[in-house]
């Protein structure tokens, strides 16, 4: 039984559609990523499964829990991040820990949860003292401090430099180590790409595809994009154009000066017949690659948007 299911969530403030129909199941242990472009929906789904908004339809259930019915429960069974701006600046690290764990009656001890987002040395610095990954690492403990299974992390590497993103997605893989379901958002298709078991893509409050990401990838696959530099200047990539245009497994091809990038459907084949070509001619291949296919070109791929972090 999945640990979260929601089916066919709808909400609209006013005359905008935030969500349309967003539907899917999360399952025990995974980390689960919902992309999407600025103003997707994203954040509207996460804070009516959160509770904290009531959807206009559709239903959300972990396991057999209901908001409603059961909403202490739930309580007790997720975590969220707060917003680093909701944090207290006078507060220390410790004292927000020790805070929050006063609004639940099962808490993790301090000093672990310290330890999981590796703020032990800080925890008698004041918020305010922090840096920004800092504070986006205490605001994932606090999604901890009482020991949920089911974690929700809302964009928590946005405007983070690379380190201290690559500190937060350490986090995120220690929970999962230890057994914990973390949903997730973000803006970052790399980060997607490392971390997700699964990834869900909304757009216009809709889903657009769901996956793995390395079975997201493979739908692309049937087509691969070749690049090829010759020596011997533009006539040379020019005959060669030619010759890449008459295959029946090349359904496109761009030449800059003497560089050629054809999309093929059989990418071995084609290079056999390129190559081929190229050594009855005299011709020299300088460089030549095989670009691999990234979630950003699935990203692109379904929703004919450009990604722009
Ligand atoms: N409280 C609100 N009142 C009115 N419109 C809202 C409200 N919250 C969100 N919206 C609108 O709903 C749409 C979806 O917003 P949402 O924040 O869920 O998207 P998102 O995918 O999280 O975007 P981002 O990546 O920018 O955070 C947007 O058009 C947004 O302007």
């Amino acid at each position: 039984m999945p640990v979260l299911k929601v089916s066919g969530l709808k909400k609209s403030f006013g005359t905008v559609h935030a969500v349309r129909d967003i539907s899917f199941a999360v399952e025990g242990g995974e980390i689960f990523t919902i992309i999407g472009p600025n103003g997707a929906g994203k954040t509207t789904t996460l804070e009516m499964i959160e509770g904290l908004l009531p959807p206009d339809s559709g239903e959300i259930a972990f396991g057999d829990l209901k908001w409603g019915r059961n909403t202490e429960q739930i309580k007790m069974e997720i975590g969220v991040q707060p917003q680093s701006s909701a944090l207290f600046d006078l507060l220390t690290v410790e004292e927000t820990l020790k805070l929050f764990a006063t609004f639940f009656t099962r808490t993790k001890p301090v000093d672990e949860v310290l330890e999981m987002v590796n703020l032990t040395e800080q925890r008698n610095r004041h918020v305010r003292k922090l840096s920004g990954g800092q504070k986006q690492r205490l605001a994932i403990g606090l999604a901890m401090i009482n020991d949920p299974g089911i974690i929700f992390l809302d964009e928590p590497t946005t405007g983070l430099d690379p380190q201290a993103r690559r500190n937060i997605w350490d986090i995120i893989l220690k929970l999962k180590e230890i057994g914990k379901t973390t949903i997730l958002t973000t803006h970052y298709m790399e980060e997607a790409e490392k971390l997700s078991d699964r990834v869900c893509i909304v757009d216009q409050g809709r889903v657009i595809t769901l996956d793995t990401p390395a079975a997201l990838i493979d739908r692309l696959t049937s087509e691969r994009e070749v690049r090829l530099t010759l020596t011997d200047g533009e006539a040379a990539a020019l005959a060669t154009e030619q010759t890449a245009s008459e295959l029946d497994t090349v359904t496109k091809i761009i030449r800059e000066g003497s560089s050629l990038q054809v999309w093929t459907t059989h990418p071995e084949n084609t290079l056999y017949s390129l190559f081929g070509f190229t050594k009855e001619n005299g011709y020299r291949v300088e460089q030549i690659s095989i670009r691999e296919m990234s979630l950003e070109d699935v990203f692109i791929a379904f929703t004919g948007k450009e990604w722009r972090d």
